[in-house]
């Protein structure tokens, strides 16, 4: 279940709100200019699902958002656990590329068709770890900083959703904040 944790930005040991209340997790949000909305899930994707084939399933969906809100371009990123150690390697390197904050120049929207990812929105003096599941599609406006964790050990497939080409590319703020806040597996083991 999709699960929203806010924490201080400069004392992130400290929760102010953990929900899986899908209504509030939406209305904090929203506070913050950010959408979560849900589609319906198209069943299993299977590793070696070509990335065309992803987007086809959701095809009436992700033709629909991008004709709304003039997105043009559209990529996938799947991640399928292998026990091996070239897998774990590629795998890690993936996780850091995202886990530092960043923005963009336009909203960042990603739709989760399968598995798990944690979002991480830095609204100014609050961080947001938003713990994505398959079926949730969230807007981040443009300009927002945020980061994300897909976790030691990455399981999911998400498509993305891109007003230009050159829209994924990220500016750094160079703020280390997202190595004090707890990673995705740190916010699921929580519930333990
Ligand atoms: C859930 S897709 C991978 C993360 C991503 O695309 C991004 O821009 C994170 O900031
Ligand atoms: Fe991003
Ligand atoms: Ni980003």
């Amino acid at each position: 279940m999709t699960l929203l944790q806010v924490m201080p930005d400069d004392a992130p040991e400290v929760v102010l709100l953990r929900t899986r209340d899908r209504a509030q997790i939406a209305d904090v949000l929203l506070d913050c200019s950010v959408r979560l909305r849900s589609w319906p899930v198209r069943g299993a994707v299977e590793p070696g699902t070509a990335n065309d084939a992803l987007i086809e399933l959701y095809r009436a969906e992700v033709d629909e958002l991008c004709a709304e809100e003039g997105l043009k371009v559209t990529d996938t990123v799947q991640f399928h656990p292998e026990d091996t150690p070239q897998w774990r390697t590629r795998a890690e390197q993936a996780r850091l590329t995202f886990l530092e904050e960043h923005r963009h120049g336009e909203d960042e929207v990603r739709f989760f068709a399968q598995g798990t990812g944690c979002f991480y929105l830095h609204v100014q003096d609050r961080v947001l770890a938003v713990v994505c599941e398959a079926g949730d599609l969230l807007s981040v406006p443009a300009g927002t900083r945020h980061w994300f964790d897909m976790g030691p050990r990455p399981d999911f497939c998400a498509i993305r959703f891109f007003e230009e080409e050159d829209g994924w590319v990220g500016d750094f703020t160079s703020d280390p904040i997202a190595r004090s806040v707890p990673r995705l597996d740190a916010l699921l083991a929580g519930d333990r």
